[in-house]
Order: C-alpha cells, then structure tokens, then sequence
C-alpha cells in the first residue's frame, strides 16, 4: 500500500485549482447565488458595530431616549436579515455542495469501472474507497465552503479596511502592524503543510485497505484464530493514521494559537493608543469602542483564512489521489477496438502462437495454439499455477496478450470493442460472486431486462427454482454481501442461471473446487449441461470425471500446453493426463469415479 502511495504524483495549487474549478461550471449560477447570499449575510452582521455605536453616542451620551426603540428595532431586523440569508445560503450551500460531489463521485466511479483488471490487481479496495469518499469530499469541501468562505473573507476584510481607514487612519496603522506577523506565518505553513497531508490522505487509504481486506476475510480470520495478530495489524495501520494527524494538529496548534495572539496585538496597540486619544478629546467613547468592534471584524475573517489555508492542503493533497485514479488509461484507451463482433457469432476461437507476461518479465503463457470451433467443449487442466486461468482471462480481454493473436469467428479480438466482445462471454467462476442484492437482482444480472418467465426458465434451467422459491421471500431474498447467506451449491447454481440468461454464445466455466452432496452435485452437473449445450466452452477443470466427453483437452504445464487430445487419446499416450487420470482413478472407460482428489493437489 505505501508503495501504491508514494508513485502518486505531487501536483501544485495552480492544477489543483484548474482541474477542481472544472467542477463548479455546470453550477455557476448556485456558486455565484452562494456567495452574495453569504455577502448579504455578512452585510447585515456588519451593521451591528455602527448601530452600537450610535446607540452609545447618540441615544446614551446624547440623551435622546426616543431614538432607543427605532435604533432597537433596526438592530433586529439586522439581526433577522442576517438569519434569514444565512439560512438561504445555508440551502443554496448545499444543494450546490451536493451537486458537486455527485459529479466528483460519479465521474470517479465510472472511471474506476473503466480501469483494467491489471489496475485491480495493484491496487487495495480499501484504498480506492478512500479516494471516492473521502478524497472526494475533502476536494468538493474547497469549492463549496472554500470559495464561498475566500470570497466573504477577502471581501469582508477589504470593507472593514476601508471602514477603520475611514473612521481613523491612525488607529488602523496601529491595528496592521500584526498583520506582517500573519502574513509570514501563512507562507510558512503553506509551504510546508503539503507533505504532511499527503502522508495523512496516505494512511488513512492504507488503514482502510487493511480494514477491507480483514471484513472480507473475517471468516479465514476467526478460522485461523487471527483475531489478536489482525487487531495488532489494524492498530498499526490506526496508528498511522493516529501519527500523520497528530503530525498535522501539532503544528496546527502551535500555528493556529500562535496566530490569532498576533491578531490580538492589533487590538492591544488600539487600546493602547486609542484611550489617550479619547482622554484627550479627539476621540469619542463610542468611536473607540465602534473601531474595536471593527477589529474585531476584522482579526476574524484574517484568522480565518488559516483554516481556509489548512483546507486547501489537506484537499490538494486528497486531489492529487483522485487525479491518480482519474489520470490512469481506461481499458478503452489501451485496448482501442472499436469493431463489433460479426453476428451472429459462431463461437469459433483460435489462439496463434499467444505468450502473455503478468509483469513483462516472466512468461506466464508461452506459445498458446488452440482451435475451439463453435459448440466444442475445452477442457483445460494441469497443476495449480500452471496458467489456466490466465489463459482464458485473455479471452475477454482481461489482459492483452505480450505475443501472438486471439481469434473469435475469425476476427482478431484486439480490433473488437470491449462491449462487443464481452457480450457474447458469459463466465461461471469458482466462487459464483453473488452481489448483495435480491436472488432476483442477482439473475438478472445476466440480462438486465429479462421478462420474469425468461428468468423463470433460467432459474429451472439452472436447477435453482426449487431451493429459491422455498427461501423465505423467494426470489426477493437478499443473498447478504458475496451471497454469503447461500450455500455453496446454491450459488454455483445462481450463477449458472445468470450465465443462462445472459445466452452467450462463448462460456468460460471454472468448475468450483469445493465438494458439495452428491445430490446437489448432479444438479449442478445437470444445469451445467443445458448451459454448455450449443456454446463454444471453455472448462477449467479439476476434477476429470466431468471433462471425459470434452472435444479437445488441453494439458497445461508452466504456461505451455504440453499435451492435447481427447479423452482417450491422452490416457493411450500414457503422458501426464494419463497419469492425472491414475492418481484421480477415473474410470478409463467411462465408469464413474471411484476416489476423488483434485487437480490442484497433483503435480504433473
Ligand atoms: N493477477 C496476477 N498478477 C500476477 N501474477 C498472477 C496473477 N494471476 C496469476 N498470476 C500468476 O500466474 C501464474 C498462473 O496463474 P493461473 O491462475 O493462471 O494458474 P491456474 O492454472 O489457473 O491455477 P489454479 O488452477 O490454481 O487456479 C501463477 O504463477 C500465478 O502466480
């Protein structure tokens, strides 16, 4: 996770404020909307000082008591008008706020869904939830509050400038002598704040990738009675977290304090040279007093763009996470077929000479030569690890092959659009992810606007309509995250049904390696049947009594294919299938099994 961290790019604020203004266009009219109403806010605020004061000045020390109630009442309505366009803005505020990381989100998630399976394999879950989430919310937080906050701030200082200029420019001079202090403090923290949110955003995606990763594995965990090694993992990811903030809060609350005594000093030097001046006459009670709520006006929104200052480096340091995720080729981009495939499809396929590499290096497949044609069964086996998978995860163009070309019906997969080519798939893996949704939901899956009979007959296909109408709600039973409240055999066979439903004229099917009852074994073995008739299918198998009618069988051994044939043929050639076969003891004329062992448990 660290290093997946430290390979992301530095940006500076000038990208960060080009690429996340992008954001605010659709909504110009809501920013602009935000910000007057925050003006208006501030506004009427701002009248309290004058009206104190003139209550002082005029009503108390001028006695003119009949001016008391309608100075009153304009204090008031001041007071309500500040109410109300505050709680507009509060409104506008958030719908735009709302709006815009909608967009964030969205636009994120679609680029995550257009990622490459290879980004997959280097990045944690856990880390890229961080991105969309918080990443994203710590972005939309400057542009929703930042702007609006800046824009009152720089504006509220210049008007409340102007006023103590007005009011007493000598005073003023006294009251801006902090303001050099805070000036420089702001550069300071600003150059180096940076490198402390990064290393924050940081620990925070590697602890929530841990987190993941465990919730994921919660049952291998209390199997293995991991609990205390992964609380002691979890709290050395926390600690991260713990250190790297209190990392940032430590110089915050050095900075922060720091900074608002330097702001006090303004007032001080007021007090201090103001007071004689109202000994002597050239000031009123009420004047004085009117200048330091001005002050105080004033040392505020400066304090404030501290934390405004604070806000945009944590949300630069998050941006440059998200412009990661955002700036990583989509799969579209590194596969550039745009051709669809030839209907209908027939399903022949061809592999010339293909040699893929997961890291560029080592070969994983090397010289891959097969010819599937259409409605023929191949069996794949050998040893765990020996690149099975692999081999058919080029098919839907997983990944690309380092050499050589894939052919379905005669055309190179390379030129067909990913959309195209992964219609005609259909994929019946091993562990029959089931989303966290309604059985329903899950067979559906496989053609999103199938009519209910056709799921139906899916369902009865796939050998499952029994067990799911039993189910409580039936159908709209929620299955619970990875169908974790199905048993093994009734997910493979929820599975089958949405690979039927799909109709693909191409099925790629990991047989599970998990046993189940010999009962449900055979109605598995039986929905199997309907799928892969008059499909071109490809079966990783690991156990050789369910290949023994395969068209071709093709025996991998590190990344080659070592031997192929038919059932038959391989057990005369007396190779490693035919070894395979002994050590599985299959019938080798056609009886059932006697003893079952995987082949993941035998090396060639
Ligand atoms: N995503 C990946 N990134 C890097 N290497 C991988 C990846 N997937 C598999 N490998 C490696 O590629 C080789 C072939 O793996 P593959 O999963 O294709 O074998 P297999 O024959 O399907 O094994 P099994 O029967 O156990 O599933 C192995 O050495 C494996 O470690």
């Amino acid at each position: 996770m660290h290093s997946e961290n430290a390979t992301i790019k530095s940006r500076g604020t000038a990208e960060f404020l080009r690429r996340t203004l992008v954001y605010v266009k659709p909504y110009k009219i809501s920013a602009v909307l935000n910000i007057l109403l925050a003006i208006l806010t501030m506004a009427s605020y701002f009248t309290f000082p004058r009206i104190t004061q003139f209550i002082l000045d005029e009503v108390v020390v001028g006695a003119q008591m009949t001016l008391l109630l309608p100075s009153i009442l304009c204090l008031l309505g001041a007071f309500l008008c500040c109410g109300l366009f505050n709680a507009l803005r509060i409104l506008v505020n958030s719908r735009f706020g709302q709006n815009v990381i909608f967009d964030m989100r969205r636009e994120l998630y679609a680029r995550v869904q257009s990622l490459p399976v290879r980004f997959f394999d280097r990045h944690a879950s856990g880390d890229l939830l961080t991105r969309i989430v918080d990443d994203a919310a710590a972005m939309h937080r400057v542009l929703v509050d930042g702007i609006e906050r800046a824009v009152t701030t720089f504006l509220s200082v210049a008007v409340i400038l102007c006023v103590l200029l007005a009011k007493n420019a000598l005073l003023t001079m006294f009251a801006l002598v902090p303001l050099v202090i805070l000036l420089a403090g702001t550069l300071w923290y600003t150059a180096t704040a940076h490198r402390r949110y990064r290393r924050q955003r940081a620990a925070i995606g590697a602890m929530n990738a841990l987190l993941m990763d465990n919730l994921q594995g919660i049952r291998q965990i209390k199997c293995f009675g991991r609990q205390a090694y992964e609380v002691g993992r979890f709290a050395a990811g926390a600690d991260g977290v713990r250190r790297s903030v209190l990392s940032v809060m430590k110089v915050w609350a050095a900075y922060t304090p720091a900074m608002t005594f330097a702001g006090s000093l303004g007032m001080v030097l007021v007090l201090w040279f103001g007071g004689p001046m109202v000994m002597d006459g050239t000031l009123t009670i009420g004047e004085l007093v009117g200048f330091l709520f001005y002050l105080t006006l004033f040392y505020e929104p400066v304090g404030r763009l501290d934390g405004l200052n604070q806000m945009l480096q944590a949300a630069r340091a998050s941006s440059e996470r998200v412009f990661d995720l955002l700036d990583t080729a989509s799969e579209e981009h590194a596969h550039r077929g745009v051709v669809p495939l030839k209907t209908p499809v027939r399903g022949e396929v061809v592999f010339e000479n293909v040699d893929f590499s997961y890291d560029g290096t080592r070969p994983t497949l090397q010289n891959i030569c097969l010819h599937a044609l259409p409605g023929q069964m191949v069996a794949l086996v050998g040893a765990t690890g020996a690149g099975k998978s692999t081999l058919v995860n080029l098919l839907p163009a997983f990944y690309p092959p380092t050499g050589g070309r894939i052919f379905i019906d005669s055309q190179d997969i390379s030129v067909l659009s990913l959309e195209s080519l992964r219609s005609r798939i259909a994929v019946v893996s091993q562990d029959a992810f089931l989303f966290n949704g309604t059985v329903r939901e899950n067979i559906l899956y496989g053609k999103l606007d199938a009519t209910e009979a056709e799921m139906l007959c899916a369902s009865r296909a796939a050998n499952c309509h029994d067990f799911i109408a039993a189910l409580d709600d039936g159908y709209d039973t929620r299955v619970g995250e990875r169908g974790v409240k199905l048993s093994g055999g009734e997910k493979q066979r929820v599975g089958i049904a949405r690979a039927l439903l799909k109709d693909a004229p191409i099925l790629i099917l990991d047989e599970a390696t998990a046993s189940v009852d010999s009962e449900t074994e055979l109605l598995i073995q039986d929905a199997l049947q309907r799928l892969m008739a008059n499909r071109t299918c490809f079966v990783i198998a690991h156990r050789l009594n369910t290949i023994r009618n395969a068209d071709q069988i093709l025996v991998m051994h590190h990344g080659e294919i070592v031997e192929r044939g038919t059932h038959r043929e391989l057990i005369g050639r007396g190779g490693i299938y035919a070894r395979l076969s002994l050590m599985q003891s299959v019938d080798i004329e056609g009886g059932g099994p006697t003893e079952e062992k995987t082949l993941q448990s035998v090396s060639p």
